[in-house]
């Protein structure tokens, strides 16, 4: 398929988003070799068990999906999805669960997987939440992480891209349940705000 005007120079299909993005911060090539990289290293962290995967609706759906097929590890996955009350653009920490795990994760070796870690909020109550379950190892890969935005320190073991304190969208990532489908991440320019 020929490249359209609107879509940034060598990141393939953008479906059409194009003229929304001001620009991209990671390409789609380097998230997937992030991704194989993370993977590798969980596979050697965790050789001999088996990990269950606990995936954060729904931004992390993208990761979750090729994360676990770059895992050379029997795996098992489960998603939860919660909502922090806030804006579009900031969570607010009172976190509600919207779909619990669909098992017990008692004597499991966790791993939860997000997209993004801003202000650390939802992070920080899903892991006293889950903590709470009596899990035999919980731990944290998350593909990004806002370093200047924390707000509350989490124990994340695996990371894959610090990146700046700015919204971003893209593989997964939403504004307004929009841009999840970019392969891409990056940023919207600031008219597509204003409404
Ligand atoms: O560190 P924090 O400031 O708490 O922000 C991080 C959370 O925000 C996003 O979820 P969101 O609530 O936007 O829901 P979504 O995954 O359904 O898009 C993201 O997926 C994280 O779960
Ligand atoms: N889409 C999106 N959701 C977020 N949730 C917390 N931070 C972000 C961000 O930068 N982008």
């Amino acid at each position: 398929m020929s490249e359209t005007a609107s879509t940034p120079a060598g990141l393939g299909p953008d479906h059409g988003y194009g003229p929304d993005i001001h620009h991209v911060l990671l390409s789609e090539e380097q998230i997937q070799a992030k991704i194989v990289e993370l993977a590798d290293q969980v596979a050697r962290d965790y050789a001999g068990r088996e990990v269950l995967l606990v995936g954060v609706l729904k931004g992390a759906v993208l990761f979750m999906s090729d994360f676990a097929r770059a895992l050379r590890l029997p795996t098992q996955m489960e998603f939860m999805a919660v909502s922090s009350y806030g804006s579009s653009t900031s969570s607010s920490g009172v976190v509600r669960i919207l779909k619990d795990l669909d098992r017990d994760i008692s004597d499991r070796h966790v791993l939860v997987l997000e997209d993004i870690i801003d202000s650390g909020l939802t992070l920080s109550w899903l892991l006293k939440n889950l903590g709470s379950r009596r899990p035999a190892s919980l731990e944290v890969c998350a593909l990004l992480r806002k370093p200047d935005a924390i707000k509350v320190e989490v124990p994340v073991r695996y990371v894959g891209f610090d990146i700046p304190n700015e919204f971003v969208v893209g593989y997964g990532l939403d504004y307004a349940e929009r841009y999840r489908d970019l392969p891409y991440i990056g940023t919207l320019k600031p008219e597509v705000y204003g409404d």
